[in-house]
């Protein structure tokens, strides 16, 4: 049985002050939550809300890292830093970063090989563009995708990534991909780790829908029989909203 898990990503948005008295209010609205919860938040957030969320069931996540310990990367980031401020998710290859930086398979795949070495859990995104879709390629782009970014991994590994299937056309568009499009695409999904990891590992891995995700749309998302979770974005930013996701659009 995989245990659900509710991630929000706050991408960039708010200031250190505002994040916390979000933060506070959520973690009292999620107490007892039958998922796993956590806030992938701006890096100068993270130790303030690392701080905040202490104690409670509200896990703290970056949003990107650098795959080197250190070194002249100006801006940069890096694992181990994330590690020694007692962060514990970290989000790798949001589409966004893939398309407005320039990040590769390549750099997602050390990436995530590197996150494993600082006890940080990734959170794989994945997923096909508008026009991907619409030619028909969606299963072979994201097959490419998973090839590339899991090589390499253990069994071990590959069953502790959390895997975000986010259709780049759903994004902060509105357009939620139907509780039917994304489950057959995350079966899919499954199914290639499936065909590289074995059918244990593949059983294991838990598989977030991403893109418009409401409090309005979570219920009939979470009743899908491939559908693990959410990773969500504009919907997160307000506690009481998060909250009403994070318990399923009650
Ligand atoms: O990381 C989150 C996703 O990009 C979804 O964003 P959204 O819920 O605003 O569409």
């Amino acid at each position: 049985m995989r245990k659900p898990i509710i991630a929000g990503n706050w991408k960039m948005h708010y200031t250190v002050e505002e994040a916390v008295k979000v933060a506070k209010e959520l973690k009292g609205l999620v107490k007892g939550a039958s998922a796993d919860v956590v806030i992938c938040a701006p890096f100068i957030q993270l130790p303030a809300l690392v701080a905040e969320l202490k104690g409670s069931n509200v896990k703290v996540g970056a949003q990107n890292m650098h795959f080197e310990e250190k070194g002249a990367y100006t801006g940069e980031i890096s694992p181990g830093m994330l590690e020694a401020l007692g962060v514990d998710y970290v989000v790798i290859g949001h589409s966004e970063r893939r398309q407005y930086f320039n990040e590769t398979d390549g750099d997602i795949n050390k990436k995530l090989k590197k996150a494993f070495k600082h006890s940080l859990t990734p959170i794989l995104c994945v997923g096909e563009s508008l026009e991907q879709r619409e030619a028909g390629t969606t299963e072979e782009v994201i097959r490419a995708q998973v090839v590339k970014d899991l090589e390499g991994l253990s069994a071990d590994e590959a069953k502790e990534v959390v895997i975000a299937y986010e259709p780049i056309w759903a994004i902060g568009t509105g357009k939620t991909a139907t509780s039917e499009q994304a489950n057959e695409t995350i079966a899919a999904i499954r199914k290639m780790v499936a065909d590289i990891f074995g059918a244990e590992v593949a059983d294991a891995v838990r598989i977030q829908y991403g893109g418009s995700v409401k409090p309005s749309t979570i219920k009939e998302q979470m009743a899908m029989s491939d559908i693990d979770g959410a990773l969500v974005g504009g919907a997160s930013l307000l506690a009481d909203d998060f909250a009403k996701i994070v318990n399923f659009g009650v």
